[in-house]
Formats: structure tokens, sequence, C-alpha cells
């Protein structure tokens, strides 16, 4: 067993077991997730790439790892912090434990950490930079390190054979994304941030755009080409996705303190006034004095802050969510987000073609 510290851009420092003896500090955005369960999605959603993740609950990796629910191929996470990381995985579908595939994928993890001290620092102080290292040190730059997504490639990878194209921008999709869109029975397109000259010749019957790491502003290469998407076709954002509709239609994002991240965040639908448990995962949110100069107007506010979680367009047929509709980890109270961008796509389908 070796020691290992984790240190925060004040100098705060918590010391825990260390996964293995580190060689080099590990330097990341540190976050809080306070799902009791879900670590499976978190670790492998590349929203959170290059961040090191801490569970609130106490205890995490009771049911091991599965075939089943990760959200990318791989670990996303720079690095993890918990109480307890149990050693043994018990469910029947479990085909791993939580230890053994951080061992095995090199996710450095440290554990025997008081995770709600670390959390209430991280409240207090913002989410800021941290360094898990196997002496005390602090991180190297003040900066957070956010990384736009890399894409792997360059191919459009199409999936199912309904009557509705969709088209998925991959800012760093979850898969469960893909699979509820599939589930509706549509056809759907990935074609990757970088690549959105490609939509014009797929003429798409609806567009979603998805979550992803990093700051929504360094898409702003993309705006206006997004933009001229959002005016040709029936359009849904989720996270990342939303933020860049906004920013795409003249508003602007900001950094909360210490982001959203858990399992059952209450939203209130402005229109119904009905109340919605959801999963979120994110530090930025679209700042709702600038939509003031825009079309768009809020269709759904976080109840705990009151900050913005959605958007509809004043004419077009343009919806978006700061919170996960496809759940995965948390509730699925909010899946019929789907279902009303697919009665926007059927509505205007056969109405107009893609401009
Ligand atoms: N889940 C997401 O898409 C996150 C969006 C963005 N990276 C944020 O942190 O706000």
């Amino acid at each position: 067993m070796q020691q290992g510290f984790l240190t925060l851009q004040d100098g705060q420092q918590f010391q825990g077991i260390a996964s293995e003896d580190w060689a080099d500090p590990i330097e990341g955005e540190i976050v809080f997730f306070t799902g009791m369960t879900g670590y499976q999605e978190v670790l492998t959603d590349p929203s959170y790439q290059g961040q090191i993740v801490v569970f609130t609950y106490p205890l995490i990796g009771n049911y091991g790892i599965n075939e089943e629910d990760f959200e990318s191929e791989l670990p996303q996470v720079k690095g993890v912090v918990m109480l307890h990381c149990a050693d043994t995985a018990s469910h029947y579908k479990a085909t791993t434990s939580l230890k053994d595939y951080l061992h095995d994928k090199r996710v450095p993890f440290l554990t025997a950490v008081d995770t709600r001290e670390v959390t209430k620092a991280i409240r207090t102080g913002g989410t800021r930079q941290a360094v898990l290292a196997a002496k005390p040190s602090k991180p190297v730059s003040t900066q957070i390190t956010n990384q736009i997504y890399q894409v792997k490639g360059a191919n459009l990878t199409s999936h199912g054979h309904g009557a509705e194209h969709i088209v998925l921008i991959d800012f760093g999709s979850k898969h469960s994304i893909l699979r509820h869109l599939l589930e509706k029975g549509v056809r759907v397109t990935v074609v990757p941030f970088t690549e959105l000259h490609a939509i014009d010749e797929l003429k798409p019957d609806g567009v979603v755009l998805s979550n992803g790491p990093g700051d929504p502003k360094d898409a702003a290469p993309y705006l206006s080409k997004i933009k001229h998407v959002l005016e040709s076709c029936p359009s849904l954002g989720i996270c990342l996705g939303h933020q860049v509709i906004a920013l795409a239609f003249g508003a602007n994002t900001e950094k909360l303190s210490f982001g959203h991240r858990g399992a059952n965040h209450p939203v209130k639908d402005l229109e119904t006034g009905r109340v919605f448990l959801t999963s979120q995962n994110h530090n930025y949110v679209v700042d709702e004095e600038s939509l003031a100069s825009t079309e768009l107007h809020p269709c759904f506010i976080h109840v705990n802050d009151q900050s913005l979680e959605g958007l509809k367009h004043g004419h077009l047929p343009v919806l978006s969510a700061q919170f996960h509709p496809e759940a995965n980890p948390g509730p699925e109270d909010a899946l019929w987000l789907f279902d009303d961008f697919l009665n926007m796509v059927r509505a205007k389908k056969g109405e107009k073609a893609y401009v």
C-alpha cells in the first residue's frame, strides 16, 4: 500500500492510498459527482475528458463493471478519488471489478480520502486544477486544461433504417444518445463536429448536437455553419450541444462556480410548471441575460439555483437542454424530450427540404 496525495490549486491537501507508485504527478480539473451509482457511465462519458472526478458517495464499485454501460470505448477521466473502492464485484452482469478495470486501463485512483471534505473545498473555492501525486505537490498550471474533443477519423457512420434521417453532431457524444435515438426507430448518421460541411449533402430531417468536454466557446470556429444547420432543420441540443446552440444564435455562456454533476437535479418546465429529476454533468451555463439579443427563450430552469436548463427558439423548431435526457446514469424522467424533438422532425418533414 502506498500513500498518495490530492493537492488542490490553493494548496489544500488530502492524503489517501494511491493505486500505484505514481512516477509523475497527474494534473487535471477537479469535479465532484454526487450520484450513488453510475460510476461506469461517468468514467467513460467523454464530457469528463481530462478531469479528476471525486465520487461523493462513500462506497463505489460494488456492482462492478459490465459490458452494457460504457458511454465510450475507453475511460475518459484523468483520475478518480474515492473513499472506498470495492475489491470485488457483485452483480450478475459484472464482467470485472471496478478496481481491476481502473488498473487495466491505467486510470490513477486515490482511495481512503474523505471525499465529502474534498467536495466542501470545491464548493467553497470552486472548480479548479488539482494534482494526484506520491508526494504533496501543487498543480503547475493555474489554468483549467480544457480540451476540445479529438474526433477519431473523419468517417461518417450510419446506423438504423428508419424513415427519418437524423444527423448526430459528435462533440464527444455518449453512446446512449445514439442508442435512444435508434430505439425511436430513426436512421442516424454520426458527423464529427469537424466535418459539418457533410451535413448539406446528407440533407437530414433533423439534427442532434451532442454533449462534450471543455468550454463551449472552443466551438467558435464552427458557429456560423452550425447556425446555418439550425436554420435549416429541426434541432435538439444536449448539454454542450445546448450551449453551442445558444452561442450560435449570439447568446453567451459563463462558468458555474462548481458545476452540476449528479443524478437527481430537479428541473422545472416553465410551460407546464412540472418538475422532473435529471442527470447532469456540466461546468458551463448559458447566461440568461444574454438571451435578450436573440430569439431564444428559456423553457427549463434548475430548481436549486434557478440557472438556465433549456431553450426554445421563437419561430424555428430548435429545442435544447442543459441536462441529459438520455440519463445514463440517472433517472429517465426526461426521455420525452426525444419524442418532442422527433415530433418537430415529423411535423417539418415533407413541408420543406433541408436548405
Ligand atoms: N456534458 C456536457 O456536455 C458538458 C458540457 C460542457 N463541457 C460543460 O462542462 O458545461
